[in-house]
């Protein structure tokens, strides 16, 4: 009987498009969320050793991890799920899957070592309501070693994020590397101390049962740490396991003005490289900011030396080896200016000591159509085998390509472009086998394989597909490209143009308009591009269309393109978006009475100008964590060089605010308009987001209040920036669309 059901989705959301009617009903709004969060996303891809079978054909097996909202335990599950590829070296012969999928529990980091023998893992593990963490290595199905790393203690939690975390093993596979936060003296009160009124003999015993110094008076020390959704993380440390030993040696010889990261081992296993951030004075938030002063290191273990190997005065991120473990290939940016921009693409050359930049920025878009390189990470591998291209899947306007760069020629091939699809993302690369997953805005994330071309013939790329999604028939998009009018071109950056993606639901009849949602993304230097949304896809199937502008400011248009933004934040990107919403009314088919505008972020600073600059147009008004005045911001935000730079002013460490600086950034802020707002504007804000202070939505809430404009404000405790729990985002999903049906009454 279950398996001859008709999808409840697909009846709801053709009967909602018949007669261009919205899906109003909540149950069944909830019922169309639960199903389009049943398609998982890809969050990592391994390649195993290849091996020669005894018939001498040859295969290797892909590892792939993925993501799922489980609404019914509200977690976000992992699981992963095998393939085996057999290949000739140049094609795939045969694919499949091997086994079925298995949900990973516990598991904060994971890697096979090198030869495929054996596998580390941080386990973390609660014991008699305690947070413990462990370092399992496994060698094939036994688990060798099982270390506390807790009660061993010596160091604090390990990290498992993508800024700073790593797990890697030396090539020699003796030696583990990760990095962890420092460990902290033990403290107690004054009170506590000695003096504690005790029996002579009971302190006594105290004292010889303690191991470790304790420090007086230092148990409210307050330390900085590296901001949003990097809270807790102030100090990481370079750690070393010896495997056979069981030993921990937690690294010295690190310039204690710098914090490492992203570290790996060096040719020949004599030391590690890593990236360094200068943490003096103090510590800016990290978090979307890829322009903090840091540079690539080397640190020896025999002498304990430190060098620096790129500029001084950079940002850098993701250094890769390559697989003839001669150069290293990294990103790099300028410091402070806009968060995100575009990169270079740089290598250093391991025997000569030689730094080059294989791609530099791109200014303006190269005829060839290719815009730069935006991206903060690369994918763990991105060497061809012969280490002589490097892959990068990286926005090009609207779209994620993935580029082929010689490194001897700092030419770029896109490997993708030609393809009908909407976006795509390396996972992996193993000796030209490349793993990669393709969606778009109406069609889920699938997964492929598929053998890099030799050089010159990138346009014979062809993908085996391992897991297969349908596109789904009843959304419909489209990209579309503007040119502001004479009037709104920026002097300093003339000629710029911007675009934005428009979701429709397929089925409308003739005569039916369509109510429009518009979302400008956050950042500002961040880019919507044409791959699947939960959210979008789940408005349009409700009988909505959908406008996701990249205005100008955005990544993936050229580097002019992103400094054009900052001084003219509140005008440019407002009048970009507005452009694009009158540009695409005037395509006809859209209810001009219902229209409605979604952000979060710097997208929730555009939609509250929108509503505040344009009172009579915008209907609706949805808003995560939204940035409502830069001048209360600057002080009590982790990035207060954002609120300076998109203001219009250079930021240095040591800059002492003037009433002028404070007069500008109130004068760019929503805030300002806001005695102009009629639109009910529903408010979404996270109690502990360190980026954009939830006391930011509190007073654009109570202005609101005042004015009597309608104004509902959702509080997330336990959530950050991104409000992005299983339960946050799906209360804030539910919410904002009933908000928007009963506000454009639909
Ligand atoms: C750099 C940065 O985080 N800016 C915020 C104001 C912002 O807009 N963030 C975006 C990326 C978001 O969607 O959270």
């Amino acid at each position: 009987m279950f398996s001859r059901r008709i999808p409840l989705y697909r009846l709801i959301s053709r009967c909602a498009v018949m007669d261009s009617k919205v899906l109003r009903e909540p149950a069944e709004i909830a019922q169309l969320y639960r199903d389009q969060c049943r398609f998982p996303a890809l969050c990592r891809a391994d390649v195993g050793p290849v091996i020669t079978s005894r018939y001498g054909g040859q295969y290797c097996n892909v590892y792939t991890e993925w993501t799922q909202r489980d609404l019914e335990r509200n977690e976000n599950v992992k699981f992963c799920r095998q393939y085996i590829v057999f290949h000739d070296d140049k094609s795939v012969v045969y694919s499949g899957p091997s086994g079925n999928c298995t949900e990973i529990k516990g598991e904060l980091l994971s890697v096979d070592s090198p030869s495929g023998e054996m596998k580390a893992v941080l386990r973390e593990s609660t014991i008699k309501g305690e947070d413990k963490q462990f370092l399992e290595i496994w060698h094939k199905n036994r688990k060798l070693k099982c270390l506390n790393l807790t009660t061993l203690n010596k160091h604090g939690k390990v990290y498992e994020d993508d800024q700073f975390g790593c797990m890697v093993w030396s090539h020699s596979e003796t030696h583990l590397l990760y990095v962890a936060e420092k460990k902290r003296p033990k403290t107690e009160s004054y009170f506590q101390g000695p003096e504690t009124g005790l029996l002579a003999d009971e302190e006594e015993t105290i004292k010889t049962d303690k191991k470790e110094e304790t420090v007086l008076g230092q148990q409210f020390e307050y330390y900085e740490d590296w901001g949003e959704a990097l809270v807790r993380k102030s100090s990481p440390v370079l750690c070393v396991l010896d495997i056979e030993g069981s030993n921990i040696t937690v690294l010295e010889g690190i310039p204690t003005n710098i914090s490492p990261g992203q570290a790996f081992w060096s040719p020949n296993d004599t030391g590690l490289v890593f990236v360094g951030w200068w943490h003096e004075p103090f510590r800016l938030g990290l978090k979307y900011c890829a322009n903090r002063r840091s540079s690539l290191f080397y640190v020896d273990l025999a002498s304990g030396k430190c060098e620096q190997l790129s500029s001084n005065s950079s940002a850098v991120c993701s250094p890769r080896l390559s697989p003839d473990l001669c150069r290293i290939v990294y990103l790099e940016c300028g410091v402070f200016g806009p968060h995100l921009q575009c990169s270079r693409l740089c290598m250093f050359d391991w025997y000569t000591k030689q730094t080059s930049v294989v791609v530099d920025v791109v200014q303006r878009a190269k005829e060839d159509g290719f815009t730069g390189i935006y991206s903060s990470m690369l994918s763990p591998r991105c060497w061809s085998a012969d280490s002589q291209r490097v892959l990068i899947s990286c926005p090009q306007r609207c779209r994620k390509d993935l580029l082929v760069v010689d490194t001897s020629t700092g030419e770029v091939t896109s490997l993708t472009s030609q393809s009908e699809e909407g976006s795509w993302s390396l996972l992996n690369i193993h000796r030209d086998l490349m793993v990669v997953s393709c969606s778009s805005p109406n069609c889920p994330p699938d997964l492929r394989v598929g053998f890099l071309p030799a050089k010159g013939s990138e346009s014979k790329m062809s993908w085996v597909t391992l897991e297969e999604t349908q596109p789904q028939a009843d959304i419909s998009w489209q990209t579309l490209n503007f040119s502001p009018p004479p009037e709104e071109d920026n002097r300093q950056y003339p000629g710029l143009d911007f675009n934005a993606i428009l979701l429709k639901p397929t089925e409308v009849t003739t005569g039916g308009k369509l109510p429009l949602i518009v979302m400008p993304h956050g950042g500002p230097h961040s880019v919507l591009v044409s791959e699947w949304y939960l959210s979008t896809a789940v408005l349009c199937k409700m009988g909505f269309s959908i406008l996701l502008v990249n205005y100008r400011g955005s990544l993936g248009f050229g580097q002019d393109n992103i400094y054009s933004l900052p001084g003219n934040i509140g005008t440019q990107d407002v009048k970009d978006v507005q452009f694009a919403v009158d540009s695409v009314l005037k395509q006809g088919g859209f209810d001009e009475q219902k229209i409605a505008v979604v952000g979060g972020s710097h997208g929730g600073f555009l939609a509250c100008h929108l509503i505040g600059q344009y009172p009579e147009f915008y209907k609706a008004c949805v808003t995560r964590n939204p940035v409502t005045n830069l001048a209360t911001m600057v002080g009590c935000t982790d990035i207060p060089d954002w609120c300076m730079v998109e203001a219009g002013y250079e930021y240095n460490t040591d800059i002492r605010l003037e009433p002028a600086n404070l007069e500008q950034m109130l004068n760019k802020s929503p805030i300002k308009h806001v005695s102009k707002v009629k639109t009910p504007v529903l408010l979404m804000l996270g109690e502990d987001d360190k980026r954009v202070p939830s006391k930011q939505g509190i007073e654009y809430y109570r202005a609101l209040k005042a004015l009597q404009v309608p104004v509902r404000l959702l509080w997330y405790p336990g959530n950050n920036h991104s409000l992005s729990k299983v339960d946050a985002e799906s209360d804030g999903f539910m919410n904002a669309a009933l908000w928007i049906i009963q506000h454009l009454s639909l």
